[in-house]
């Protein structure tokens, strides 16, 4: 898809596409969509980046609190969305052992006591050893440095998903 196929989507049509590069957070795409024309896939990142950071740290907070926790409830009874699944898949958390499943739940949950929304990593990026280290230490850090390194690693989920639509997305067929 160009981006000049972008550009030419209505509002519908643009948050039907793009309104889950964000996960559950389709009022993004419904904001960014007031900035056509993009000029490239960067230039709407560039967009989506500005709303998130001048966000309120309770926006922040709620944007991290829309992501499923890893190998989560919602993961185990098959009810991530689409994106996610595979994510999540890439990382290898589908394959976790009995061992590795109990760290990671027993660490979320503790992250989620802490600073009262889900630990989110952009999963393509890690394998799932890299996930439960991070986690192991981000856990330790303070609120206001969590918040900010959660909403960065939304924002690299959100350039890999961006880059997918794109990709598999033939203007013609919209
Ligand atoms: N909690 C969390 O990090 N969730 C996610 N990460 C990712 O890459 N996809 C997700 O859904």
């Amino acid at each position: 898809m160009k981006i000049e196929d972008v550009n030419a989507l209505d509002s519908d049509a643009f948050i039907s596409l793009f309104g889950n590069i964000v996960e559950n957070c389709s009022l993004i795409a419904a904001a960014i969509w007031s900035s056509r024309p993009f000029s490239d896939v960067d230039d709407i990142q560039n967009q989506l980046n500005k709303f998130i950071d001048l966000l309120p740290r309770n926006g922040k907070e709620g944007i991290l609190r829309n992501h499923p926790d890893l190998a989560g409830r919602l993961a185990a009874a098959g009810q991530l969305t689409r994106e996610s699944t595979q994510e999540q898949k890439a990382a290898g958390l589908d394959t976790l052992t009995a061992e590795e499943k109990e760290k990671l739940n027993k660490l979320n949950t503790e992250y989620k006591a802490k600073f009262g929304f889900p630990f989110v990593i952009c999963a393509r990026e890690n394998k799932k050893d890299a996930i439960l280290k991070g986690l192991e230490h981000r856990v330790q850090n303070d609120l206001e440095t969590e918040t900010l390194t959660g909403v960065e690693e939304v924002k690299k989920i959100c350039r890999l998903r961006l880059l997918d639509i794109m990709e598999n997305h033939p203007g013609a067929k919209l």
